[in-house]
């Protein structure tokens, strides 16, 4: 099957183009004055030897941010990580594809490989900068999102205490009406990302139950009766034999989104939809925002420390169904990888035997999106099975908001319609979708 070919900073005037031109560099510059800006902390921790480590992670990233400017060369990886061989033939791989005299880099190799790259050799300037090593650089704006969304968070979780109170007595339509709600809200986190806005505070303000009428036509592609279909079998056949339901969560966010998601995750298993809900986040800091075992840890343990009843109810229910291993958390490494999903099984085959274990597996983010359809310049109508490329481990659902132009499995001329309305609707992040694909 021929696919098309993927979207570039090549394409002037696109959306890649813009990001590899303004927004990544702009990335670079807050790492760098991140890293500045801690060096006291440095001092503090290590003495001297920080402040050589911070002078030598300051070097690495200027020397990137310059690579990026002026469109040299990708070059090869120089720590010894699990990934590191991985990158550096995927590296090999994307120059066997040009002529002898061309090679990657940053205008013209595809756009989801320079961008994955760029977050890949960053952590590759703390890794080599000891005793640095696990130092991150977003931690900061990731801590101060998840402050600044208190009030939203505080909604969601009163609303989930006292939804759970009567979950019991809920009838089939109502449970169906909250988890709807419930997958909007967290469809609708995803706005909140930092990357998009290069670490501007995103974060949500108002509380994000009142909103989501208005926001339902915003819904490109809503596929939620399929996953209730999914679930809800799941939960009537497991009353006769007594089995599990498995959910896999892919993580994108951390800060307002991850809440969102861990809401969810609750309800599933409050109102026994799920027995089971994995999460996978990233090993390495990642698109700037993007939860990492640390951050989830973080999180689950400010809710439970946190001055307020229910927030700090649900920290401990979420404390305990990790304890209790009704929620796991996983972070393999192919998940900053900058292979497009279609590749799992090949390159890591563990983690595809894992995925197939699910029942239904959530992507969440526009990131999840991207790679599930290769970043491909795919037309609108293309059905999402098609674009998937044959990976279809499990059922699965993307739960994004469009941040960048890539979107599929549109009525004929939806596409075009929005695009006269609205230019720019594929990368504002008003625009959302939840679809499904069911193929296996
Ligand atoms: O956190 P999310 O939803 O994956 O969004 C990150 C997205 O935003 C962007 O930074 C926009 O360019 C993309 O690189 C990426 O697809
Ligand atoms: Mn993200």
């Amino acid at each position: 099957m021929s696919v098309p070919c993927s979207l570039s900073a090549r394409f002037k005037g696109s959306f890649a183009y813009f990001t590899v031109k303004d927004r990544l560099p702009q990335i670079l510059t807050k790492v760098i004055d991140t890293v500045h800006r801690t060096k006291s902390a440095f001092l503090e921790e290590y003495g001297e030897e920080g402040i050589e480590a911070e002078k030598k992670a300051l070097a690495a990233f200027s020397k990137l941010r310059n690579e990026l400017h002026t469109d040299k060369p990708l070059l090869l990886l120089m720590d010894n990580l699990p990934d590191t061989e991985l990158w550096n033939q995927y590296l090999e791989h994307q120059q066997s594809l040009l002529s002898e005299n061309d090679q990657p880099s940053w205008f013209k190799s595809p756009w989801l490989y320079v961008e994955c790259y760029m977050y890949r050799r960053i952590h590759e300037g703390i890794v080599l900068s000891p005793p640095l090593c696990s130092f991150d650089v977003f931690k900061e704006v990731k801590n101060e999102s998840f402050f600044q969304s208190q009030q939203a968070i505080i909604a969601l979780c009163t609303y989930l205490q006292e939804l759970a109170k009567k979950i019991k007595d809920v009838g089939e339509e109502q449970l169906k009406e909250e988890f709807f709600k419930l997958l909007q809200v967290s469809l609708w986190g995803n706005k909140c990302d930092l990357s998009i806005s290069a670490g501007q505070d995103n974060s949500q303000k108002s509380s994000p139950l009142a909103s989501l009428t208005d926001l339902q036509s915003c819904i490109l592609v809503n596929d939620t009766d399929h996953l209730w279909t999914v679930l809800s079998h799941g939960m009537k056949m497991r009353s006769s034999q007594a089995s599990v339901s498995r959910v896999d969560i892919v993580l994108d966010n951390a800060g307002f989104e991850l809440v969102t998601d861990l809401i969810l995750a609750d309800f599933l298993l409050a109102s026994k939809l799920a027995t089971e809900i994995h999460f996978h986040g990233k090993s390495i800091p990642w698109y700037v925002s993007d939860t990492t075992k640390s951050d989830f840890q973080w999180t689950i343990q400010q809710l439970r420390a946190a001055n307020h009843r229910w927030m700090s109810k649900c920290g401990s229910n979420w404390d305990s169904n990790l304890k209790k291993e009704v929620w796991l958390y996983h972070d393999h490494l192919f998940w900053t990888l900058p292979h497009e999903f279609c590749k799992v099984a090949q390159v890591a085959p563990d983690l595809y035997t894992e995925l197939q274990k699910s029942d239904l597996i959530l992507f969440k983010g526009d990131l999840n999106y991207r790679k599930l359809t290769g970043d491909r310049k795919w037309d609108f109508t293309v059905p999402f099975s098609q674009a998937l490329n044959r990976f279809h481990p499990a059922p699965l659902c993307s739960i994004r908001t469009l941040k960048a132009d890539i979107q599929v499995g549109l009525k004929c001329g939806q596409g075009e319609q929005l695009t006269s309305s609205e230019p720019t609707w594929m990368i504002s992040g008003q625009y959302g979708v939840i679809q499904f694909s069911a193929l296996i």
